[in-house]
């Protein structure tokens, strides 16, 4: 009589096991509803999970959206607002509230939270950038688990991340985690509209092409989420890119995700930590102003050809000073890289056009995925994808704290 097979060993993911510090990143369409605003339950099992984990000694940050969504009932609002003064309004009683009731929750566990309300002028620059580093690790080491939200009732729209994945996925560079957690009301990436009969799960994403042929759809039938997939898939190619590994599930699936087990949709690494000030200028900077250069000088700024001299420069616009981050742009006016500009924007204006000082250095900058550039040669658009600059330590401009990479 043979014996029945043993059943093999179920694979847990490794870069989950391996993570510890992680961000984790919960929906409104989790944690509330339109009707009822906040719902205890969902949260206190959210926090169930998070303080097991946070008990491993794994460190955690909550980018918790939901702020909106928990004031819309005690507000008597049946929907949310369409303009942005009703969303303030809303965000500015949901925010005390949602964050009440995580101080409540996680406390059964002996564990404090902190408030973190962010706008992207807070990351923007490097001072502030280093700073929310500073104070976000600091709560950390005193064990306390911070609570991050967009600042949604000062946020106007110059200044709105406009979503909490791509806040999430900024964090978790910021912090520099080692695994961002995206909770949802659906179980990971599909193919296609998951109401759709037949729509297939991703389990694994490596790079972009395997999400050719995807279709990304906006919020689901909740009527609290935002952004849908797109923000979803968009934060987890910058956070992958920053060498951040993402899983996609369903806030149900919370403590199977955080175990390690095979839930949702594992976005893999795709870039390297080491180019982290790097990441910073393309996602997080601020532009200050543009610098519109000659066809030579993108073509020269593409194949890495040394400094970017003032003659190649056309057109000065905007208020920086040497340190600022600009945008590069084409003759056609299409953003082609950002970079730290070297000259005060004065000086550019009066040197452009005629001088060999140095507008930005090489390693001060970062060219833009070819996705933003239309305008460019198909030749140089191809060339621009797959070159990797060399990265620079900020540690000689930034001596006495930590740099961005
Ligand atoms: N390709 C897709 N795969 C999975 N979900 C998708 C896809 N396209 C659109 N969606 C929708 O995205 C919704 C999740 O986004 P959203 O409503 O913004 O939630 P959250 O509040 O968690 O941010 C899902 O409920 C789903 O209907
Ligand atoms: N900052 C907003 C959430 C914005 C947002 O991205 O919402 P969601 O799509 O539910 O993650 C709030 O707290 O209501």
């Amino acid at each position: 009589m043979t014996s029945p097979p043993t059943p093999a060993a179920e694979a847990l993911r490794p870069d989950v096991l391996r993570a510890r510090r992680i961000v984790v990143k919960v929906g409104s369409s989790s944690l509330t509803t339109a009707v009822g605003g906040l719902d205890s339950d969902r949260v206190d099992a959210l926090v169930d999970v998070l303080a097991r984990t946070r008990a491993t000694g794994t460190e955690i940050v909550l980018v918790s959206s939901g702020a909106i969504a928990a004031g819309l009932a005690p507000l008597g609002l049946a929907e949310r607002p369409q303009d942005l003064a009703g969303q303030q309004a809303a965000a500015c009683v949901g925010q005390g509230l949602l964050v009440a009731r995580y101080t409540a929750s996680f406390a059964r566990y002996g564990l404090r939270v902190g408030q973190v309300l962010l706008t992207a002028d807070d990351i923007g620059r490097r001072a502030q950038y280093r700073n929310a580093y500073r104070a976000l690790t600091k709560v950390l080491s005193m064990g306390a688990v911070p609570i991050v939200n967009e600042n949604d009732t000062v946020a106007t729209s110059e200044i709105r991340f406009g979503d909490n994945d791509r806040l999430a996925a900024l964090v978790s560079h910021l912090v520099r985690a080692d695994l961002l957690v995206l909770l949802s009301d659906i179980d990971g990436l599909y193919d296609g509209d998951p109401r759709r009969p037949g729509a297939q799960r991703l389990k694994d994403v490596h790079g972009q092409q395997d999400l050719a042929g995807v279709e990304l759809g906006g919020a689901g039938s909740s009527g609290v989420g935002t952004g849908g997939m797109k923000t979803k898939v968009e934060a987890a190619r910058i956070a992958t890119g920053a060498g951040v590994p993402v899983v996609l599930t369903a806030a149900r699936h919370a403590a199977d995700a955080l175990a390690g087990r095979e839930t949702g949709t594992l976005f893999h690494r795709t870039g390297d930590r080491n180019s982290d000030h790097l990441l910073w200028l393309e996602h997080a900077s601020s532009p200050r102003g543009t610098v519109q250069l000659t066809a030579d000088a993108v073509h020269a700024l593409v194949q890495g050809r040394g400094a970017l001299p003032a003659t190649g420069v056309t057109r000065v616009a905007g208020q920086f000073v040497a340190g600022d981050p600009v945008e590069l742009l084409d003759e056609e006016g299409h953003v082609v890289a950002r970079g730290l500009a070297s000259l005060a924007f004065q000086e550019l204006s009066l040197l452009r056009g005629r001088s060999g000082r140095e507008v930005v250095h090489q390693d001060d900058l970062v060219l833009l995925p070819a996705a933003a550039r239309g305008g460019l040669p198909a030749q140089l658009r191809r060339e621009v994808s797959v070159r990797v600059l060399p990265a620079r330590e900020f540690a000689a401009r930034d001596a006495g704290g930590p740099g961005l990479g």
